[in-house]
């Protein structure tokens, strides 16, 4: 499916979203959008705030300040509930099912959190492109991760959010999961989903993001296409530290 039309609002606008921790500020007059159909890379060195945004955007956390715009209605006020009921999934960094239920039996509790009855046939067709069919009565602890990740990532997607929010989705998984993660999430956009994506494999965002944005330190330090983050030398810098600079390693020879 296309990316939304010019004329309506993006499925997700941050605008000077701000938060603090005591004295630490940790995410600090962060703006960016995601349109409905696109890949959104959120990136930036360990501590940047990024699992921060993402709760803010799902009111795990409240801002301190600036708003969050859903399909241009600010969420900020609204419950975890309500934020999820209007169509915003979430998959978390510390993979979040029910590990001494089966596969189908925590399909079949997301379904009912979300208020969903006749969930059968999307879990079942979700479970056979996602390659765990032959899973469906494996309790959620004797999978692997990669197999958790990707049970989270269908729970998710039971009520077909028109935003995902992805948590490290490839952390502790195996490479042939990993290119299970990158079917599903270009699936998704073919279908009109907005996903916004925190990975720290470079190349597994480079390769799927429309755009990227870049944090370090709380705020944003670039937004755009992956030809352009890759070549911008203030990524490069806060991504691997000034001395991977080709300049200071000459200097060490
Ligand atoms: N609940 C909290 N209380 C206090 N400080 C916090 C809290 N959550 C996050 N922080 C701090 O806020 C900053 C941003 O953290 P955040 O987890 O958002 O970074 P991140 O970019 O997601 O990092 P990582 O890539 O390691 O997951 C860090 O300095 C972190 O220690």
């Amino acid at each position: 499916m296309a990316a939304a039309s010019s004329s309506s609002p993006p499925r997700l606008a941050v605008r000077g979203l701000t938060k603090r921790f005591g004295g630490l500020l940790a995410v600090n007059g962060c703006s960016f959008e995601v349109e409905a159909g696109s890949v959104v890379g959120l990136i930036g060195p360990n501590g940047s705030g990024k699992s921060t945004v993402f709760n803010l955007i799902t009111n795990l956390l409240h801002a301190d300040g600036g708003e969050v715009l859903h399909d241009g209605v600010p969420i900020g006020g609204l419950s975890l509930h309500k934020v999820a009921r209007r169509g915003i999934g979430r998959t978390f960094q510390e993979v979040k099912i029910f590990r001494e239920l089966d596969v189908w039996e925590n399909l079949g509790l997301a379904a009912l959190g979300r208020g969903l009855t006749d969930w059968q046939d999307r879990a079942t067709s979700l479970m056979a492109d996602f390659k765990f069919s032959h899973l469906k009565h494996e309790t959620g602890e004797n999978l692997s991760i990669g197999q958790q990740r990707l049970l989270e990532v269908a729970m998710q997607l039971l009520v077909q959010p028109g935003l995902l929010l992805l948590d490290e989705p490839l952390a502790g998984v195996h490479p042939v999961v990993r290119d299970t993660i990158a079917d599903i999430i270009r699936d998704q956009r073919r279908q009109g989903r907005a996903i916004l994506l925190i990975e720290h494999d470079m190349r597994f965002v480079m390769d799927l993001s429309d755009r990227v944005v870049v944090m370090d330190h709380g705020e944003k330090i670039a937004d755009g296409p992956p030809s352009e983050i890759r070549a911008n030398e203030q990524v490069i810098e806060a991504l691997l530290g000034a001395s991977h600079r080709p300049s200071d390693q000459q200097g060490e020879h």
